[in-house]
């Protein structure tokens, strides 16, 4: 009988593709990685299994070219969750695997061996460090000192010296350090004690600790700074004492050294680290050393759902209700509902945390599905924050600040405590515009406006990335009267700037933290102490504790509240929470001020009087009354092609050939998109609701399937999103 593998191919194509194992060749497990012919090329791909037949026939297979792994690299359950996560995001297959391996692993090379990797000083090294003339900068001469204590994994290095990376390769092409390989998993210099956990802390722990060992779903809701952490350490340090390995995903910009050093300091433990920040290398060996049972922690985003776990102990998701765990584009999983499915699979608690949990994980707790867990009060000596309406009308602003908002600022720093301002816009103004003929600079492949740089002196696109010179007069009137309109961040440091000369002021945005070295000098300097203004956008909103900050001030609430998306009082609600939740963190009361023209609206009335447990009551009467999410079930089917007839034909094919499947299944459209051209594109979509979710998986696969065949379908980029969380 000839042997067959079967395999899964990273290419768009919903099947799997058979190949002969030659006689000779030990059969590979499932799981092991295989190199195959396909299409003139050799690609990577995972075997699922090994079979006597297969629907071609035996002349046409096309023998396995090379095996690459003698034991899998992914375990039978990671197997199922990826098979399962690619049926329900309805994506190809192939594509679903390569996106859960490190990209090191998708290609043919020798995976990195085990241990850490590390610095130490060459010879030279040692010489030059001892030479009083030797010539270098200041952080190349620190991190020369920190090596001289004895070799330094980069994990060490992130957190002792921010921006250390440039040095080190300033050295290495000096010969004064080398690379060295460290014996892992690393024990960290010593465990830091944990505070007494109070009696609400306790409890968690406590019931938290008898679930271990078995599928428990549990919903945490803490309010900020409750100290939900120290209930994640304290349930992470009795999963590895019991031997088992814990994951712990954190949103896309929590994951700072601040944290990674708290998580290594508490636990005693060297911790492995997965996020975006890293070098495929490093990448792949922190996936690796959660393969081989090394790391016992694993700390993670979003695409660390994806890690091999053959130790399973306990699974966190923290701030779960944040729109970073879904991914955007190509495989569109929702981390937080894959760790539920993993769980599952595994057999262990999942923790779910938030001070504002989405309307999803609420439901399910009230359904009795979750366990509830509450934090309501804040840790130590910590108060809420109180919240203030600032109604702005009639007030006299200076750039999007009231006066009485500044003087309110002016008080608080000279007690010498920290302000943030918090605008979700970044750089200088949202609109540049012409004030001789009303003109304004728009992009040429959107449908919005460019936003207005300054420092960078570009016009630049948020939606497609497009930038533009500044022009020095209007292109249609040639009147030299362009004025900024509107404030982002940039313009409200330079106005803050002014006001408060005295003080540091520090802008936090994607703009400050693009590269790798300004974001860690960033967050290092956001430890200081003593007055100073902080500036930024949501970055600034989540997971920092900055004990000397006492005053919020949220610049402009009132954007947030005409957003089409049903979910956007949601958003709004739960940034303003989290931003709010900044405030007042140690011994000193924190106050937040809200901006707005509209004191009145109910999700700030809801926010000032219940909190967002009013707010999300409200929301979630309406979501039943109106059948949305979690009430309901949608998906998502996106097109765009150059020309709009294009996209919106293939879509009216679609809603028509899903006709059929009323009344459980409805599609609507096609709808144009929130935002009608991007990036010269011209786009639509189909909103597909179900009450029932198995109705939508029943639907789904056929509908797809029958779409993929049409003509209408190659004249159009399209794609598929289960569970959406924006509806553009
Ligand atoms: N039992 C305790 N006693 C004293 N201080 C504590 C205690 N637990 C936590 N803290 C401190 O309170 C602060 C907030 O804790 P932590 O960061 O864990 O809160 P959190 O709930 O995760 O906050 P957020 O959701 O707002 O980010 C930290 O400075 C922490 O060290
Ligand atoms: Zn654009």
């Amino acid at each position: 009988m000839p042997r067959i593998v079967r395999v899964a191919l990273p290419v768009p194509l919903f099947r799997l593709f058979d190949y002969l194992l030659e006689a000779g060749l030990a059969e590979p497990v499932p799981g092991c990685r295989v190199r195959v012919p396909f299409a003139g090329r050799t690609l990577t791909g995972v075997v699922l299994e090994c079979t006597d037949t297969s629907a071609v026939p035996a002349g046409q297979l096309k023998p396995v070219a090379a095996i690459l792994d003698t034991t899998p690299l992914l375990g039978d359950e990671l197997m199922r969750t990826v098979c399962w996560a690619a049926r329900y995001y309805q994506h190809a297959i192939g594509e679903a695997f390569e996106a859960a391996l490190p990209v090191l692993m998708r290609g043919a090379g020798e995976l990195p061996a085990a241990g850490v990797d590390g610095f130490e000083l060459s010879r030279a090294g040692q010489s030059a460090l001892a030479d009083p003339r030797r010539r270098c900068g200041s952080r190349t001469a620190a991190l020369l000192e920190i090596l001289a204590d004895g070799p330094q994994s980069s994990v060490t290095l992130d957190e002792r010296l921010p921006g250390w990376r440039a040095a080190c390769r300033s050295l290495r092409a000096r010969g004064w350090v080398a690379e060295c390989r460290l014996e892992g998993p690393l024990r960290a210099d010593g465990a830091v004690a944990a505070p007494a956990l109070n009696a609400d802390q306790q409890a968690a722990v406590e019931a938290i600790r008898a679930d271990l060992g078995r599928f428990a779903p549990i919903l945490i809701e803490g309010v900020t700074g409750s100290g939900k952490t120290e209930v994640y350490l304290a349930a992470i340090a009795e999963t590895i004492a019991r031997g088992r390995q814990a994951l712990v995903l954190v949103p896309e910009i929590a994951l700072t050294p601040q944290t990674t050093r708290r998580f290594r300091e508490r636990l005693g433990f060297d911790i492995a680290v997965l996020h975006s920040g890293l070098s495929e290398r490093e990448r792949a060996k922190a996936w690796l050393a959660a393969a081989r049972g090394e790391a016992r922690v694993i700390l993670g985003t979003r695409s660390a759902i994806f890690v091999p776990l053959p130790l399973p102990g306990l699974i966190i998701v923290d701030e779960e209700h944040d729109a970073s765990y879904k991914q955007q584009d190509g495989f569109r999983y929702h981390a937080r509902d894959l760790a539920v499915v993993r769980a599952k699979a595994l057999d262990v608690p999942l923790l779910l945390g938030s001070a504002t949990p989405s309307l999803e994980s609420l439901a399910n707790a009230e359904a009795g599905r979750y366990r509830r867990l509450g934090l309501p009060q804040r840790a130590g000596v910590a108060r809420p924050p109180s919240l203030q309406v600032m109604d702005l009308r009639n007030k006299r602003l200076e750039q999007g600040l009231a006066v009485s908002t500044l003087q309110v600022m002016q008080q608080h720093l000279a007690r010498g405590e920290q302000v943030l301002v918090f605008r979700n816009r970044r750089g200088y103004a949202p609109v540049l515009f012409c004030h001789g003929c009303g003109w304004t600079a728009q992009c040429a492949r959107c449908d919005r406006p460019l936003t207005l740089h300054r420092g960078a002196a570009r016009l630049r696109c948020h939606h497609c990335g497009a930038q533009a010179r500044i022009p020095p007069a209007c292109p249609q009137c040639a009147s030299p009267a362009l004025a900024p309109q509107g404030q982002g961040t940039e313009r409200i440091e330079e106005v803050l700037r002014e006001r408060f000369p005295d003080v540091p002021v520090l802008r936090v945005d994607r703009d400050t933290t693009r590269n790798r070295g300004g974001r860690e000098l960033i967050f290092e300097q956001l430890d200081a102490d003593g007055a100073r203004i902080l500036v930024g956008t949501q970055m600034l909103a989540k997971g920092h504790d900055l004990p000397g900050l006492t005053l919020v001030v949220v610049a402009g609430v009132d954007e947030g509240l005409h957003s089409v998306d049903f979910r956007a009082a949601e958003r709004l609600g739960q940034l303003i929470v989290q931003v709010a939740g900044r405030a007042g963190r140690a011994d000193r009361a924190g106050s937040v001020i809200l901006q707005t023209h509209q004191p009145d609206h109910p999700l700030l009335r809801d926010l000032i009087e219940g909190g967002y447990p009013a707010l999300a009551r409200t929301l979630m009467h309406e979501r039943r009354a109106a059948s949305l999410p979690p009430f309901g079930h949608f998906a998502l089917l996106r097109a765009e092609a150059k020309a709009m007839g294009d996209a919106e034909g293939f879509l009216a094919e679609a809603v028509e050939a899903a006709g059929a499947h009323a009344p459980q299944v409805s599609a609507h459209g096609p709808l144009p998109a929130p935002m009608p051209r991007r990036a010269g594109f011209q786009r639509s979509q189909v909103i597909i609701e179900a009450a029932e979710r198995s109705a939508m998986q029943a639907f789904l696969p056929d509908w797809l399937a029958s779409l993929r065949g049409r003509p209408s379908a190659r004249r159009v980029r399209w794609s598929i999103d289960v569970d959406p969380v924006e509806m553009g």
